[in-house]
């Protein structure tokens, strides 16, 4: 569904219904000549006579404006056109919730998207497909499993498990409660909040007694410092009202995780339901093992976006319905519907990844923060690296900033080595690696330690070139070069995916030498397998992990697997290999050519920078045993840069104030506020010509003046790689002093946009769409 994105035209729609829907049922709608799915949000006045069905927000709500009846809350006015009818309800499903539909409303608010394009986009596809029938079909099946389920934890609570089971029958009733429907007019209001442990079926309320007992199945000892946060969270937990977003500011290997662990322990004690979010679908595996481990007795389930069609329905259904106690997923899974939810856990806060890029583009980071507000519940951001937006919350007070500074078993942070290579004198085809580090590599493998050798760039080579005319392998159909991939001998894009095989010779001139230049993962590779050997002279075992090497499922974590069980030496890989990663063995990480990172136009560069770098050196050293001979090596042109100085000295602190100085005197984020507002066209003029109508339009807007004051509009300028797949990229730069300016200045701008665009039909006009990111990621 290619909708456009719309604000203030995509408010709720009234319909009529033969009976009283309560707000957040799951129904088909006609709109215009299709039927679209919807979710009634305002419940109309059960004294109204009960046929009407309320605001419905239907999946394309807004592209069809002229249909919009203004939610009238006394029911249907006397002047308002004939309602249409609700086609049908999916009321065997117990409705969504008050908190979740306030979330919904609040990011398509927020990211100034339409209702019901967030609240359709983020539910689960296959449930929009089901039909009365087959959802109740689908819900009996299930009922059948839990009762034969609950037969089975009723007898390992009774050997001594905990109040998972009485949590999850209360969970159960409530869900029973909202599933009758029409009897219950508040129906929606009621599940939520029964579902809530409350009553007398439900575990001790947050703050009663001593703490619950942590279930002891492989649980270390907690440090000092893992103990001492474990006790701020336990009396944030306790205390009345909201409290405030916490930082976990961790060292690598400090043990965050096992804090995330104990706190969710707790949380499912008190009969609550925990989500964790973290930034990439292929972290999820270990720590969902790690998860699963520690909690045998509780239903544990995964959301992200590689699940089958079926499966993150199960999961969805799972966690909707109060069975799923822990949920772990990626960002999508900050918009699950979780009726008790207790705790809500983001790992890695400061990673780019929790933002959704396309469509509706929310931070999941941001909305959690926001959903632990709202439903009143603890939420931990853990990183040893936060963002600078949640680093600067921390300093004025807004979050709690809880310090873990030490590493498990008081191991030191890795030394780290700046490879001078202005000193090494150049050689045909590119020094590969300096000679002080090989001979440090060739020591671990003397030792038999591993070795981790980070390159942000897969493929064999950036580009192709040939040695007699100007031809290099451009991309035809964007601004970008395609990239020699020498296992499949094929030369591809990685913007629009254009594959072909490289050719013999010079399309140009016809010379058959045509050279990679520069190096990827697979050239790295490569060399390294002809440079490194242990002492009897066996070659060292390399591996590579990258997103081509890893295709198929359960590919990489065999070769993950492989890393673990000490069968690979020296893995190299791109940032995939950085993050998250509990190697046990591994004694050295270098980066090979990190200062690609640090001349980016992005103000953002240097920040992610430094956190992948910190990252990276805190996959070296995790086993305290080790953990001396630990060293982080970066082979840099720029040996003098503040940046690396600061990561020598693990100086987090310290490269924070620095940027947030910059920041502060560029009036850039956290100072300031930012939205981009980017156009796409088949010719560069064309994108340029609408925001230039776009920043013509702003002074006109009724009340300008007020609107405008202490907001910058910047002229349009094209993205870092501009044509992509023959679209041209262009943007324009909104900044303004405070979120509430820029969201009064979005809310009343934005819906003139579509008529603008309208208006730009003629030729060399004509756009493909247009579309705001707000607080953009990339710039
Ligand atoms: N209290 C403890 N006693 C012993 N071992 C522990 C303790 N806490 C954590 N560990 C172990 O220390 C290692 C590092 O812990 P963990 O993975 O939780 O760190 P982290 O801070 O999440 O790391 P990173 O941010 O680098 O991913 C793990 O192997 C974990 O099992
Ligand atoms: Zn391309």
């Amino acid at each position: 569904m290619d909708a456009p994105q719309h604000s203030g035209l995509a408010g709720p729609l009234d319909y009529l219904a033969d009976r009283p829907l309560p707000a957040g049922t799951l129904v088909r709608v006609p709109l215009g000549a299709r039927e679209v799915p919807g979710i009634v949000w305002e419940a109309a006045d059960a004294g109204d006579g009960g046929d009407d069905a309320g605001g419905v927000a239907p999946a394309d709500g807004g592209s069809a404006p002229g249909q919009a009846v203004p939610q009238a809350p006394g029911g249907p006015s006397p002047s308002a056109p004939a309602l249409r009818p609700v086609v049908a309800a999916l009321e065997a499903l117990p409705p969504l919730g008050a908190a979740w539909r306030q979330l919904v409303a609040f990011a398509a608010g927020y990211y100034q998207r339409g209702l019901g394009e967030v609240a359709l986009a983020v539910l689960p596809p296959e449930l929009r497909r089901l039909d009365e029938a087959a959802l109740g079909r689908r819900l009996a099946r299930r009922a059948k499993a839990a009762d034969r389920a609950t037969g089975r934890r009723q007898a390992a609570a009774a050997a001594g498990g905990g109040g998972a089971a009485d949590a999850r029958d209360a969970a159960d009733a409530a869900s029973a409660a909202g599933a009758t429907g029409p009897a219950h007019a508040t129906g929606a209001a009621g599940a939520t909040s029964a579902a809530n442990p409350a009553g007398p079926a439900a575990a001790p309320a947050p703050g009663a007694g001593p703490a619950p007992p942590v279930p002891a199945c492989n649980a270390p000892e907690p440090s000092p410092e893992q103990q001492a946060v474990l006790e701020r969270l336990r009396a944030l937990a306790a205390a009345d009202g909201a409290p405030p977003a916490v930082l976990l500011y961790g060292s690598t290997g400090s043990g965050k995780t096992e804090v995330y662990l104990r706190a969710a322990a707790e949380a499912l004690a008190r009969g609550r339901q925990v989500l964790v979010l973290v930034p990439e679908i292929n972290l999820t595996p270990q720590l969902e093992a790690r998860f699963a481990a520690r909690f045998a007795g509780h239903r544990l389930v995964a959301l992200h976006s590689a699940l089958t069609p079926a499966q993150r329905l199960r999961h969805w259904l799972d966690a909707h319905l109060g069975e799923a106690d822990l949920v772990l997923g990626t960002r999508l899974a900050i918009f699950a519907s979780l009726p008790r939810l207790g705790l809500l856990v983001v790992d890695e806060e400061h990673d780019p990844s929790y933002k959704q890029q396309e469509g509706a583009r929310y931070s999941a980071r941001d909305l959690a923060v926001y959903r632990g507000r709202l439903e009143r519940v603890p939420v931990l951001l853990g990183s040893a690296t936060p963002s600078l937006e949640t680093w600067q919350h921390a300093q004025t007070g807004r979050y709690l900033r809880l310090d873990m500074p030490t590493r498990i078993g008081r191991a030191p942070l890795p030394a780290v080595r700046l490879v001078d290579m202005t000193q090494i004198a150049r050689r045909a085809g590119g020094t590969v690696l300096a000679p002080a580090l090989l001979a440090a590599l060739h020591e671990r493998l003397a030792r038999g330690e591993q070795s981790l050798l980070f390159l942000n760039r897969r493929g064999y080579a950036p580009v192709l070139q040939c040695g007699d005319c100007a031809w290099r392998s451009g991309c035809p159909h964007c601004s970008a070069w395609r990239v020699f991939h020498k296992l499949d001998r094929t030369l591809r894009c990685h913007h629009c995916g254009l594959s072909e095989r490289v050719p013999r010779a010079c399309p140009d001139c016809g010379n058959p030498d045509i050279t990679p230049v520069g190096r990827g993962t697979e050239r790295l590779e490569e060399q390294l397998a002809g440079l490194l050997h242990h002492p009897d002279g066996r070659p060292a075992r390399v591996a590579r992990i990258d997103a081509d090497s890893t295709r198929g499922t359960g590919v990489l974590q065999a070769r993950l697997g492989a890393v673990h069980d000490g069968e690979v030496d020296v893995l190299v890989g791109t940032q995939m290999i950085a993050k998250g990663h509990d190697f046990r063995r591994v004694t050295l990480v270098a980066a090979v050519n990190p200062d690609t990172g640090l001349f980016s136009s992005d103000f953002r560069a240097p920040e992610r920078l430094f956190a992948l770098l910190m990252q990276a050196a805190g996959r070296a050293g995790r086993d305290a045993a080790r953990a001396g001979r630990a060293e982080m090596w970066l082979q840099t042109w720029q040996p003098q840069h503040a940046l690396y100085a600061a990561l020598v000295r693990h100086d987090y602190p310290a490269f924070a104030a620095a940027q947030l100085a910059e920041r502060r005197s560029a009036g850039l984020p956290p100072f300031s506020h930012l939205a981009l507002l980017r156009a796409e066209a088949r010719d560069a003029a064309a994108a340029t010509g609408f925001l230039d109508a776009a920043a013509a339009l702003a002074p006109t807007l009724p009340d300008a003046p007020a609107l405008l004051d202490g907001v910058l509009i910047y002229p349009p300028v094209p993205t870092a790689v501009a044509r992509v797949a023959d679209v041209e990229r262009v943007q324009m730069l909104v900044e303004a002093g405070s979120r509430a300016r820029l969201q009064r200045l979005l809310a009343a701008w934005l819906p003139a946009l579509h008529a603008l665009r309208r208006e730009r039909a003629g030729p060399g006009q004509r756009i493909l769409r247009w579309a705001v990111d707000v607080d953009p990621m990339e710039i």
